[in-house]
């Protein structure tokens, strides 16, 4: 089915952002908010693996874990009504920024620089893009990935809200959307 046949209602929400913005913690608020299933991209991959994003980085390298990662969101992009979190580097692939631009409702969590370090001890352990990076070497990685962000549907300022607020943010600018071009009868 290609994009424009899905209903707007009816079409997922992606979250997509750098490590540790928040989308699987606000992901899952958001599907409580609109009694929708949640699914982590990157859970997706572990589970087929059998193991964490790190191991799988070690065991067979980061090319099979991308890999991995486009056959996954192919089949997520097709599933309707879904919260969908991919991971950080998801849209470094141009073919999965295409899938989940025409088929779904992507939405760019954006944290700054200052407020994204706050959290690096709760990530550092377990992203295997970080390990092994100073400080200055993660900011650059940082400001080079804000470029594969810019396609999205729409930009959620996180810095002041909440887990609970950006979810909310979210689910209100959605239900504008719904209103505006999909009003119903
Ligand atoms: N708006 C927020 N305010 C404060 N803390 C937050 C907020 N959003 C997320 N966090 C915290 O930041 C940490 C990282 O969040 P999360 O795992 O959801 O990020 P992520 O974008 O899914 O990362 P990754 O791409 O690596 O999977 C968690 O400990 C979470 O509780
Ligand atoms: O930013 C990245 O390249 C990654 C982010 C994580 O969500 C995982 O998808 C994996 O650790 C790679
Ligand atoms: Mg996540």
């Amino acid at each position: 089915m290609n994009g424009q046949d899905i209903p707007l209602r009816q079409k997922s929400i992606v979250l997509i952002g750098f490590m540790g913005v928040g989308k699987t913690t606000i992901g899952k608020e958001i599907a409580k908010k609109l009694f929708r299933d949640f699914i982590d991209a990157d859970q997706e991959i572990e589970a087929t693996f059998g193991l964490p994003a790190s191991e799988i980085f070690q065991t067979y390298g980061e090319h099979v874990f991308r890999q991995k990662e486009k056959e996954i969101i192919q089949g997520l992009c097709n599933q309707k009504l879904k919260i969908i979190s991919l991971g950080g580097g998801a849209f470094l692939q141009e073919d999965i920024r295409k899938m989940c631009l025409d088929k779904c409702i992507v939405f760019y969590l954006d944290l700054s620089w200052e407020s994204w370090q706050d959290r690096i001890s709760l990530l550092i352990d377990s992203r295997p893009v970080l390990q092994g990076k100073s400080l200055d070497e993660i900011k650059a990685l940082f400001e080079e990935r804000k470029s594969i962000y810019q396609d999205h549907h729409s930009t959620v300022p996180t810095d002041q809200l909440m887990i609970d607020e950006a979810a909310s943010y979210i689910v209100d600018s959605l239900k504008t959307a719904w209103d505006i071009y999909e009003p119903q009868k």
